[in-house]
């Protein structure tokens, strides 16, 4: 499994972009999250949608499912092919109803199902989406009100969604086998709604050295060095998982 990320900014940065990822297995590509910068990011990664074999959505924030709408029309109108969306049964209701229905409806075209393959999913379950590629959800704290789901890939990498710092969790995924951690981090403190860098940072040696930190804003190349035994994920490098 190999992961790429498309960005690693946080929803306010601009030397980054949206903090969203592509996974890939065994010629399968999974792209993690669609935000606002997604659509021209990924066209400058090299790639198009057409060559996207499902998007995979963690919560209903812009900087990861606002490049959506571009998403679904360039596969109607341009490749004529209905994405397979992945999301977290709670938002497929959601996502349609306060993200999507406003751009997308017209005439006969007035459901999420209209325009994608949807495949929702069950939080605490394992899902084969491809040879070599399982996926599990874990509902994880972020905004009082807005659910939000982390994933846990092949029951070794664990990818925050957007989540307030939850170190039992970290614990107890590493604790269960997890190798690899990609963490949301906001560099400045209060996290608030994210985990801060300060917050990371009282995490045992053991579980920073698995951790790179991603979703970061424009000061990132001020905190090199200041992360102790964790690493900030650099956006379109490919590492193997
Ligand atoms: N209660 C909130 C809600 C939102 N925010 C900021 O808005 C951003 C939306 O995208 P995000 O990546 O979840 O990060 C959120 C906070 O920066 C915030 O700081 N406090
Ligand atoms: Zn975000
Ligand atoms: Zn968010």
């Amino acid at each position: 499994m190999q992961i790429t990320m498309i960005g690693t900014g946080s929803a306010f940065a601009k030397r980054y972009d949206n903090n969203n990822a592509l996974i890939e297995a065994n010629g399968f590509r999974l792209l993690v999250d669609c935000g606002i910068t997604l659509p021209k990011a990924l066209h400058e990664a090299g790639l198009d949608f057409a060559q996207l074999d499902a998007v995979l959505i963690s919560h209903i924030h812009g900087d990861h499912v606002g490049g959506l709408e571009e998403l679904a029309f360039q596969m109607m109108f341009r490749y004529q092919r209905k994405p397979v969306l992945y999301i977290a049964e709670e938002l497929v209701q959601p996502i349609w109803e306060s993200t999507l229905r406003g751009g997308l409806t017209q005439e006969s075209l007035n459901s999420l199902s209209d325009f994608f393959e949807v495949r929702p999913l069950k939080a605490g379950e394992t899902y084969e989406l491809a040879k070599g590629l399982n996926v599990r959800l874990i509902q994880t704290k972020h905004i009082a009100g807005k659910a939000s789901f982390s994933f846990v890939f092949n029951e070794r990498f664990f990818y925050s969604a957007d989540m307030k710092f939850d170190s039992n969790l970290l614990q107890a995924l590493v604790d269960e086998g997890i190798e690899t951690i990609y963490h949301d981090c906001q560099l400045e403190s209060p996290g608030v709604v994210h985990a801060s860098l300060e917050q990371l940072l009282t995490l045992p040696e053991a579980i920073q050295e698995k951790t790179w930190l991603m979703h970061y804003g424009d000061a990132m190349e001020q905190y090199k060095g200041k992360t102790g035994r964790m690493r900030f994920v650099e956006q379109r490098k490919r590492y193997d998982i």
